[in-house]
């Protein structure tokens, strides 16, 4: 796994209230005292500000704001897997068990 996704994973493991993390000087940590509403709200507004970044990059062509708000999300979606117990490592376990796996062929082997 890259070593900066699992620096900034530990470091938000840490900021659990569990784990000692204190809303009052950490964002993480007040996060994780509002729970899952404030982390799901979070990701919305994340992947929101991601396709409007996106949208704006083909009007003026600014690709910074685009690498900007994906960390935004990225980051945000480390915390909620977080919430969960859940590790960037199985996100990444999960991407290489559909490495070689066409989406298309994938989708017309489902169950209908
Ligand atoms: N990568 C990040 C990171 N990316 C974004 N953010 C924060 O996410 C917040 C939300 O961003 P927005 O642009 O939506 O700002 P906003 O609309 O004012 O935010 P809200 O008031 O709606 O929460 C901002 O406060 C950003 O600073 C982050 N905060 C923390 N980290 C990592 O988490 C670690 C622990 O952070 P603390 O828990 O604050 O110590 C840090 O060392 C970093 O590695």
């Amino acid at each position: 796994m890259s070593q900066t996704l699992a620096r900034v994973a530990q470091t938000i493991e840490s900021r659990k209230l569990e784990n000692g993390g204190d809303p009052a000087t950490s964002y993480v940590s007040r996060l994780f005292s509002k729970g899952d509403d404030a982390i799901l709200k979070k990701i919305g507004e994340e992947a929101t500000e991601l396709v409007m970044a996106a949208k704006d990059a083909r009007v003026d062509g600014d690709v910074s704001k685009v690498l900007y708000e994906c960390a935004d999300l990225w980051f945000h979606s480390l915390v909620l897997l977080a919430q969960f117990d859940l590790s960037p490592q199985q996100v990444l376990d999960e991407l290489a068990r559909r490495e070689g796996l066409s989406g298309l062929a994938e989708k017309a082997a489902r169950p209908s």
